[in-house]
């Protein structure tokens, strides 16, 4: 074939894809036409513009893409929108010519689209006149003053490059189909926000009715944690923050649907007291919080996994989809969350019963990732005493190192619950970006809110941690300083993931020099470790070497550590206790 030819295929190939978007285009439209209707007379008083629908509607497809860049999808479909609320009723954009600009003009079609018709006011007051009495939009470089012009209100921000606001759109919206609260600041926070935000490492569900129906079954439960229960740990760890306590953090990478039993979860947690045990001897107070009891997914950085030709989507933990490497097992099933909120109920029942058999016992707390926001959601309630909403899913959650980002799904989430947050920190994250997602997930900077988890490597730790320690401290933040020093040691051994317990002894080690030489407390411990004798990590006192891999290599995701690797690391842990007392008491 001749380069020219090639070409004529290749843009054959174009022609034919062009011309399926487009009929879908035409389909978009016509769906949209039923829709304008079914907003019958409400829309008469309201616009018909949902800008928060518009929001989600782009969220979604965002953490959906593959190929598709971020902003592109935003582009294109901010016009398909812009098109489809034309075709619905024209609706204009009316500026101030008193503040007539070209930058002003070009954000505006940018931020709206170009479909948007723009119309020019003499005054202030005539542009709220026709937001009011017309299908228009109000773009004013001020917002409103409180009481000025109902029933308008701010519904969104226009942003410059550097992120300040250059004006306010105002307008006949409702406050739920808002993107900012009626003043033009951060709207009012709800369990469904993160939606308007791009998700990363959500599930793709391709029955969109099924999630519907079991989100609605999880969101008519008791919650699995009540409110009380998070004040309670968040009083233990605002003695971690103040220097008076220790955070012991510990349990599976992934739980899995098949190894729950009640033997399991009373061998984790006799571990993790255990540990609790040898811990205190470091002059703390330890507080315990098992990774159980709703630790059912994982973050992957592939998305795609390949087999012999065939590519499937990643494993995602027992909560989304099966193991095995088949299509229909690795096809996301919403009703897996129904399956991890019933073992969940379980682990928490029977970790109430030990404490009941056994008073002398401290709290052991459960914790997991919010991963799984459709599930988080399902199971957020409101306190009606404080009118403050909590995750009812366990005690404690935390932010992953993958989901992390300020604008993301998963912070947005976060920010907005009541209980105790993780927030993972990995090599990758910088000074500022770590201050902004504090002031972002603390912002009232209460002890026992917020716990940073560093997670670096035992190669990185030493060039990475000190910056971040350094940043919080100077800004003032309260919020707790603990390690995972799993997560940065990974390590291929013959085809087999897994650990040295060496590598995590030297970041656990340096975590402590490091917080002393920040005038820091090391707060806290982040362990993946189990109960039973499995085989996954090198190393010990029980010698676990190479060849031992194999015998007992029982995760679903990460390595473990088995409880003699446990011990030994919380008897070190113990020992670093002391020698921090020891040079605090000698600096005295
Ligand atoms: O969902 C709606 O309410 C629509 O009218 C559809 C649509 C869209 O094209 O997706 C169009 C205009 C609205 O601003 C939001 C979304
Ligand atoms: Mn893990």
């Amino acid at each position: 074939m001749t380069a020219s030819d090639m070409l004529s295929t290749l843009r054959a190939e174009l022609d034919a894809i062009d011309d399926e978007i487009l009929a879908l285009i035409e389909r978009r439209l016509a769906a949209s036409a039923a829709i304008a209707e079914a907003k019958g007379s409400a829309g008469d008083s309201l616009l018909k513009l949902r800008p928060r629908r518009q929001a989600e509607v782009v969220a979604r497809l965002q953490s959906r893409a593959g190929r598709a860049p971020a902003v592109a999808i935003a582009a294109i479909w901010r016009e398909l929108m812009a098109h489809t609320l034309q075709g619905q009723a024209r609706t204009e954009i009316v500026l101030c010519a008193a503040e007539r600009s070209e930058l002003l003009e070009a954000r505006v079609r940018l931020h709206f689209g170009a479909a948007f018709p723009l119309a020019w006011a003499e005054d202030r007051a005539e542009v709220l006149r026709r937001a009011r009495d017309e299908e228009a939009i109000a773009v004013l470089v001020e917002p409103l003053a409180a009481g000025e012009a109902a029933p308008l209100t701010v519904f969104d921000v226009v942003r410059g490059t550097d992120g300040e606001a250059v004006a306010y759109a105002i307008g006949r919206v409702a406050p739920e189909d808002a993107l900012t609260g009626p003043d033009g600041g951060a709207p009012e926070w709800t369990p469904a926000s993160w939606r308007s935000h791009p998700a990363q490492q959500m599930p793709v569900y391709p029955d969109a009715s099924a999630l519907a129906s079991v989100e609605e079954q999880l969101a008519a439960t008791p919650p699995l944690v009540g409110f009380a229960q998070i004040g309670a740990l968040r009083s233990a760890l605002a003695e971690v923050a103040r220097g008076r306590a220790f955070l012991l953090q510990g349990g599976d990478c992934a739980e899995s649907f098949a190894e729950f039993s009640a033997e399991k979860v009373r061998r984790d947690e006799r571990l993790l007291l255990g540990m609790g045990n040898i811990i205190a001897d470091g002059g703390l107070g330890v507080v315990h919080v098992a990774r159980a009891a709703g630790q059912f997914a994982k973050p992957r950085s592939q998305r795609w996994e390949s087999e012999a030709g065939l590519t499937l989507p990643s494993y995602r933990g027992d909560a989304v989809n099966g193991r095995a490497f088949t299509s229909f097992s690795r096809t996301p099933e919403p009703e897996r969350l129904l399956e991890a909120h019933r073992q969940s109920q379980a682990t928490l029942a029977l970790l109430a019963a030990f404490r009941l058999a056994e008073r002398s016992q401290p709290p052991v707390y459960a914790s997991h990732e919010a991963l799984l926001l459709h599930y988080e959601q399902a199971l957020t309630r409101r306190d009606p005493e404080t009118g403050r909403h909590w995750a009812g899913s366990g005690h404690m959650v935390w932010v992953g190192e993958r989901t992390r980002s300020l604008d993301g799904a998963h912070v947005a989430y976060a920010s907005g619950i009541a209980n105790p947050i993780g927030l993972k920190c990995g090599p990758s994250l910088a000074p500022e970006t770590l201050l902004r997602l504090i002031e972002r997930l603390d912002p009232a900077n209460e002890p026992g809110r917020l716990v940073l988890i560093g997670r670096f490597g035992a190669d990185r730790v030493g060039e990475s941690l000190a910056p971040l320690m350094r940043a919080a401290r100077r800004a003032g933040s309260n919020a707790i300083w603990a390690i995972d020093p799993m997560h940065g040691n990974g390590t291929n051994v013959a085809g087999v993931k897994t650990r040295r317990l060496s590598d995590i002894l030297v970041e656990t080690a340096a975590f402590f020099d490091i917080a002393a030489a920040e005038g820091v407390h090391a707060g806290g411990i982040h362990l993946e470790m189990s109960g039973s004798d499995v085989t996954e990590c090198l190393g010990g006192r029980c010698g676990i070497g190479e060849a031992d891999l194999s015998r007992r290599y029982l995760s679903h995701c990460d390595p473990r550590l088995n409880p003699a690797q446990a011990l030994e690391i919380a008897t070190k842990v113990a020992a670093l206790i002391g020698k921090s007392a020891e040079r605090r008491a000698d600096a005295a």
